[in-house]
Order: C-alpha cells, then structure tokens, then sequence
C-alpha cells in the first residue's frame, strides 16, 4: 500500500496558483470560486462531476477564457494581463482530438510546428522526437481518425508539448481509456512531472486519476469543496474529538487519494488496513455521501474497536491532515507495512 504524506501548499511560482477564481456566463456561475495550486515536478487533478466548472477553470488558465474575478497565476504570470507569456509557457489538451482528422500524426506536429514559427527542418525533427516520446513512432504516417482513442490522447499530449511548454494542462486526459492506454498515459504523465513539468488534468471521479495524480482537488457546483473537518478559520480541529473508524474500499489506493483530498485525519498500512478519524456519526454519513458521489467503492464503515487513544507510534503510525485546499502528496512505489 502507497504511503500518504501531508505537505503544505506551494507558492508555485514556477506552476499554477489560484485563488477565488470566477467566471460566470449570465446567470450561471461556471467558476464560482476556485482555489488551487499545482507545483512543478507534480500530477495534480482537478476534480469533480460533469457541469462542475473544470474546463472553465483550466480555459482560464489557458488565456482561452477571461476571468471575472480573483487571482490567477500560471508561471508567475496573469492570463489576463500577459496571456503571451502564459501561452509560451502552457500547452493545452482539450477533451477531444478535434478537426484534423485527415491529416497524419506526423502532419499535425508539423502544421502545430508551423503555428509555432518553428523552420521547416526543426519541425519535422520536432514531431519524430514527439511521437516517438509519446510511444507513436510507429504510426507516424496514419491519419488522425484511423488512431484509436489511446494513441489519439497521446498525440494530443504530443500536441500541446511541441512548442516546450513547462506547464500542461489536460482536460480530461483518461476518460474513454482502456487499461492498457491509460497505463501508457500514466507512464509518460509521470515521466514529465520528473522532469520538472507542472501538469494540472481534470477528471470526474478520484479513481481516474488514483496512479497517476499527486495532488487531488475537489470541485463541486464551481467551488473548491473544503474540507469536512475544518473548522472556522481552516484549522483542523483536533483529532483527539474523534475516534477511529474501520473502512474498506474495493481499491485502496482510490480509497486513500479520496480521504487525502478532503482532508480527513486517517491512517492506513496492511495489516490494519485503513482508519479514519471521525468525530460521530453524522460524519461518518458525510464522508460516505462524499466517497460514493466521487465514485470509490465503499465495502463497509464501522467504528473500530480501538480509541483514538490507542493512536500512538508502533499501533498506528500516521494519522494526520493538511491545511490548505491542495495538499496530498502520494509516494509512488514505496510500501509500507
Ligand atoms: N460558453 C459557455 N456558455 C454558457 N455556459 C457555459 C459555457 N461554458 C460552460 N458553461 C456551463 O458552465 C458549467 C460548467 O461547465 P464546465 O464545462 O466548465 O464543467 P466541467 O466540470 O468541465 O464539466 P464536464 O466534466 O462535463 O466537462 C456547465 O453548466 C456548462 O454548461
């Protein structure tokens, strides 16, 4: 089981910080207000059901939607006073490949390549370097329309990297994925965090992204959901009010990414499994209404037969929260007993 450990939010001045960001469109409040940060050398996941203002959100980032109100940062710039700098600085992947259809995965770098001023001869060696790093090299020469949906999110990931942006922005990189894609896009995702890239992707529910994110935020109705045990003023309450409950999910990993993002205090290794602290019964609700609305498979939550006074190094290491809106940090391949 991956180990879960709290980090502060970042400034990230070299990625992505957002703070009550707001855009209607008449009526409708699609961003009502967003806070998020994303770092580089991170995956972080914007997310929330359909309708919830993740694309609008990411289109604002992108210079490709204006903001009506708070504060935006992509790389220490403001889209909507130097949307030249963020533009130079982000690459964008829409939800869907788009028109081109007839062109080949080569050709479309090239004509990207074109957009980006890029001579001739550095935009073919542009896209053979690209659809080779994207695992691509091979179908090269088809058209668009004739990949499958995996290689197609591939080549639109190689789309938004031609012209060396830092930052990338996803939107919705593994819906439709199958297993075998979705690993493939895991692989590279977090090969460019690696290197230092900050990647902010939405999806719809925490298990999407269980893997492949660092840092998960929660949207709902253009909000950041905040947390469930944060009390005036954004402090945690103590985790001496609460007691440890037992709770099983199918997959351990979507279970631990959800309790991280909304913050809740909790524990987990492989012979006690994963505890909670909850402060009652009407919490114990919540966070299931929570779990099962963000798509993770609750098998059971009970009080467990321990106190939170049994919470102590040696029984159950760990139990623990963040401040702030973003702030979970997965330890990929590191196990712990
Ligand atoms: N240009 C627009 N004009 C009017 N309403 C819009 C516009 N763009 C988005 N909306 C509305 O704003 C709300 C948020 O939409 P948005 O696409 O940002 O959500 P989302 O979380 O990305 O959803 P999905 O997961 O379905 O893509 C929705 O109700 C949508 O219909």
């Amino acid at each position: 089981m991956d180990e879960f450990v709290a980090i502060p939010a970042q400034g990230a001045t070299g990625g992505i910080r957002v703070r009550g960001a707001r855009r209607t469109f008449g009526a409708l409040a699609a961003v009502d207000s967003i806070d998020l940060d994303a770092r580089p050398g991170a995956v972080t996941a914007l997310v929330g059901p359909s309708g919830s203002g993740k694309t609008t959100m990411l289109m604002m980032l992108a210079t490709l939607v204006a903001p009506d109100g708070g504060e935006i940062r992509v790389a220490g710039f403001d889209p909507a006073r130097s949307p030249g700098q963020v533009r130079a600085r982000v690459g964008w992947m829409p939800d869907s490949f788009g028109t081109y259809g007839n062109l080949t995965a080569r050709e479309v770098l090239e004509v990207v390549g074109a957009a980006h001023r890029f001579p001739r001869p550095e935009r073919s060696t542009r896209a053979a370097e690209l659809l080779r790093r994207v695992g691509l090299g091979n179908v090269a020469e088809r058209p668009v329309q004739a990949l499958n949906r995996g290689e197609q999110q591939r080549l639109g990931l190689a789309r938004a990297m031609v012209h060396r942006p830092r930052v990338l922005l996803l939107d919705e990189p593994t819906a439709g994925l199958d297993l075998v894609s979705r690993g493939e896009l895991t692989r590279l995702l977090r090969e460019l965090a690696g290197e230092g890239h900050t990647i902010l992707l939405t999806a719809r529910t925490p298990a999407e992204v269980a893997g492949i994110a660092d840092h998960v935020v929660l949207v709902a109705a253009g909000r950041t959901v905040s947390r469930p045990d944060a009390a005036p003023g954004g402090r945690a309450r103590p985790a001496t009010e609460s007691r440890p409950w037992r709770i099983r999910a199918l997959d351990d990993d979507v279970l631990l990414t959800a309790l991280r993002a909304y913050g809740f205090h909790h524990a987990a290794s492989a012979t006690i499994g994963v505890h909670v602290l909850l402060r009652g019964d009407q919490e114990a609700a919540d966070l299931l209404t929570a779990l099962v609305r963000d798509g993770v498979r609750v098998v059971t939550l009970q009080p467990a037969e321990m106190t939170a006074g049994d919470v102590r190094p040696g029984v159950i290491a760990g139990f623990g929260a963040h401040d702030g809106p973003v702030a979970v940090t997965q330890h990929h391949g590191n196990s712990t007993a």
